[in-house]
């Protein structure tokens, strides 16, 4: 018994749904219509009066006090349809709040009233009882610590949260809680006074005022509710949760795993007549109904915004705004959705912020980058090469990219290597070519130690000096030499052995000619000077395009520095 009524539920304040649904399902066995549930507060006790089915002396036995008994399963076990109990312990629930609980009840069927007396000990007593009409009355005195349960405020409280929505008249203490029924299902005159209605009922449960309301339905489940659209930004880590009814009673305000996971833009209310609930009723039990349910409802919220970008595009993208996660998420692995982010959800691009349609359109030779730092380093030369770059470097970017051919075989958006940029530049005429040698020389020479290239090239946009690119190869040339130094000398060797089995691609420092500073540097003949002004380019292109720097890097940038302000604020008189 304590095990039962004490461990099983969350909190003792479910003992009023437990009565609440004996008293309905008792009324649904005597045939459903016109039955009453009148909850009483006075005098210290509560009643709660039912003119169900009633039970006979012999079910008092049976039924009431003996554990995991039920009238409600049939001969095989399983749960009736027609009931919200199904296990035979809810009644317990009440010891949770007393000590001893009475019910007096006489059968519609015929035969005797009888008063049953049950203990928290586990003992219980069956005597004649009084009662006129068929029914049951369950009358509770307040275990000392529990009377504020039993309240009329609280008792007031937990009828309409949990029975307000019931298919029988119920009241406390004459008040009526029972009114219309589930809010989404009344009729109303138009389907704007709908609306305003199922907003203030939003308003009422969420506190908010939603983006759009869409309606559920999902007859194998015998659900139906509406999904509110959150009018703000919610992390998609969020769980979302929802109001959830079974057969018209709560099951609890906040059940998870109703929809799928992406769907953490919406909160719902639903009332569902066929998903089970856990023997605690507090959680959806989850089988295949449960399962196929959930993708209904995943379907139908896919549905709605597929149709907004049909008939209201304005709307639509609002709501990408809010929601732009979720969506994209769901454009993983959906490919309507798919559609839906490829036309109307804009992405950063070397043109600005731009759909990716419009993009292609434009750019049918596009490329995308995979992070934001290569995409910020490299748009605006690209840009000025024409070629079209998108940033892939958000959340969920670089996959919705590359998923585009699932939905157009013909989409060619391939991944930018840095390197072939270098393509797109102009190369010196040879007389130029040829006069620079020297210069190049003793500029490879400057920056040799630090791994990299020097060239000098033609380009837009000629405000940039020099530009510093890593092709992928070379980007792995660096992440695998970072890993033999960091590796024990087993995984070095192995490693070393990968590093000789790959050609040598190293980073380029590609000086710009048609950036005036860059082609005077370029005409310097003094080895000193071209050491530190090279050195100082290679530092600001680093610097420039957020490339990492390692310790060598940052003492080259420092000594450049140093050595430049040197040279200019050296007395002439001195030999340098
Ligand atoms: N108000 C009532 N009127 C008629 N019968 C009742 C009433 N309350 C309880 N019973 C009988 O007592 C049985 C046991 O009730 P109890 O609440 O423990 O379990 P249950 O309602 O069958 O299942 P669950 O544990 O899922 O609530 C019921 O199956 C029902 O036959």
């Amino acid at each position: 018994m304590d095990l039962l009524s004490r461990h099983l539920y969350a909190s003792p304040r479910v003992y009023l749904r437990e009565l609440l649904q004996n008293a309905v399902d008792a009324i649904t066995a005597r045939g459903g219509a016109g039955g009453r549930v009148r909850i009483e507060t006075g005098g210290g006790v509560l009643r709660v009066h039912d003119d169900g089915v009633g039970l006979t002396e012999d079910e008092v036995h049976r039924l009431l006090a003996t554990i995991g008994r039920s009238s409600k399963r049939d001969e095989l076990g399983f749960a009736r349809h027609d009931f919200l109990g199904q296990f035979g312990i809810g009644l317990l629930s009440a010891f949770l709040v007393a000590d001893e609980i009475e019910v007096v009840t006489r059968s519609a069927r015929g035969g005797e009233p009888v008063r049953w007396t049950g203990l928290a000990g586990g003992s219980y007593r069956v005597e004649r009882g009084e009662r006129d009409e068929p029914g049951t009355t369950v009358t509770l005195r307040p275990r000392p610590g529990s009377e504020d349960l039993l309240s009329p405020p609280v008792v007031a409280e937990l009828a309409r949260t949990y029975g307000s929505l019931l298919p029988v008249e119920l009241t406390v203490d004459g008040s009526a809680v029972t009114g219309d029924g589930p809010p989404w299902r009344r009729s109303h005159p138009d389907p704007a006074r709908r609306r305003r209605a199922l907003d203030a009922y939003c308003k009422e449960l969420y506190g908010f005022e939603p983006y759009d309301v869409i309606d559920l339905d999902v007859p194998e489940a015998g659900l139906t509710g509406v999904a509110f659209v959150l009018p703000q930004a919610v992390s998609p880590s969020a769980r979302a949760s929802h109001r959830v009814y079974l057969k018209r009673m709560l099951l609890a305000e906040n059940v998870e795993g109703l929809l799928p996971d992406w769907a953490f833009f919406v909160r719902c209310v639903v009332d569902a007549g066929e998903l089970r609930p856990t023997a605690s009723r507090e959680a959806l039990y989850e089988d295949e109904l449960l399962d196929s349910t959930r993708a209904a409802l995943g379907d139908r919220l896919r549905q709605w915004l597929v149709r907004l970008s049909e008939t209201d595009p304005a709307r639509l993208r609002g709501f990408l705004r809010l929601h732009q996660l979720g969506v994209k998420a769901m454009a993983l692995t959906d490919d309507d959705m798919l559609r839906v982010v490829d036309r109307w959800l804009e992405f950063e691009t070397s043109a600005g912020p731009m759909t990716l349609s419009e993009f292609r359109r434009r750019h049918p030779e596009a490329r995308y980058t995979t992070s934001v730092d290569e995409f910020r380093r490299l748009s605006a030369v690209a840009g000025a090469q024409g070629v079209g770059l998108v940033n892939g470097g958000y959340v969920h970017d670089t996959e919705i990219i590359e998923r585009l051919p699932d939905i157009d075989p013909e989409i060619r958006l391939t991944r930018l290597d840095a390197a072939e940029l270098t393509t797109h530049f102009g190369v010196l005429d040879p007389g130029t070519e040829l006069a620079l040698r020297p210069f190049l020389a003793a500029a490879q020479r400057a920056v040799d130690r630090l791994g990299c290239e020097v060239v000098v090239r033609d380009f837009d946009p000629a405000s940039l000096p020099a530009l510093y690119l890593t092709s992928r190869a070379a980007q792995y040339q660096e992440e695998l030499s970072q890993a033999r130094d960091a590796a024990d000398e087993l995984w070095a060797d192995v490693l070393g052995a990968l590093d000789n089995a790959t050609k040598q691609d190293r980073p380029q420092l590609v000086i710009n000619h048609r950036n005036p500073l860059a082609r005077r540097i370029t005409s310097l003949t003094e080895d000193g000077l071209i050491d530190l002004a090279v050195q100082g380019l290679y530092g600001q292109a680093l610097l420039l395009g957020h490339h990492p720097l390692r310790p060598v890097d940052t003492a080259v940038l420092n000594r450049s520095f140093l050595g430049l302000l040197e040279w200019a604020v050296h007395d002439p008189e001195t030999p340098q």
